[in-house]
């Protein structure tokens, strides 16, 4: 099996807040992240995609058609978009990173599938700063 990954990059404005709680405890949970005007990141995507190359290609998956995939289905409806009021499948959920990638899993699984016949998606990887990252592996 190989892994084949491709990069792709947005910026997004949010903020984390949980519409249950007062605003002291989101302020006191969430601190500065829960700053009521908004505060953005410069986000880094990596899609990985796990499979046997095609013998007639050499590719687990063409990754032209990868990043022109995960471009139309995650990255145009989030950059340079507010995760909290813009982005139809964010509605109602709180916008961490790890909701993030489980709705972008969501989302680009079943297109993977139809892009990579003897592989598919195996992980997400998204940076929220050069520091702060998650993984997910669809469990
Ligand atoms: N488990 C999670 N924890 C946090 C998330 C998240 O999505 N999941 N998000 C945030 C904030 O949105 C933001 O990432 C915090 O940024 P910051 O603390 O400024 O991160 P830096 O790496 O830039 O900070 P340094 O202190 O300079 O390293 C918070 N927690």
């Amino acid at each position: 099996m190989i892994h084949v990954s491709r990069k792709e990059h947005f910026n997004a404005a949010h903020k984390l807040w949980n519409p249950n709680w007062s605003d002291e405890k989101n302020f006191e949970v969430f601190g500065p992240c829960a700053n009521v005007n908004w505060h953005g990141h410069n986000f880094e995507l990596i899609v990985t995609v796990k499979g046997m190359p095609d013998p007639e290609t050499g590719f687990v998956v063409d990754l032209k058609k990868l990043s022109t995939l995960i471009r139309r289905l995650v990255i145009d409806k989030v950059d340079h978009k507010n995760l909290n009021v813009d982005v139809d499948f964010m509605q109602g959920k709180l916008a961490s990173c790890e909701t993030l990638v489980m709705e972008f899993w969501k989302i680009l699984e079943p297109a993977i599938k139809d892009i990579t016949p003897n592989g598919g998606l195996y992980k997400l990887k998204l940076y929220e700063t050069p520091r702060n990252f998650v993984e997910y592996f669809g469990e």
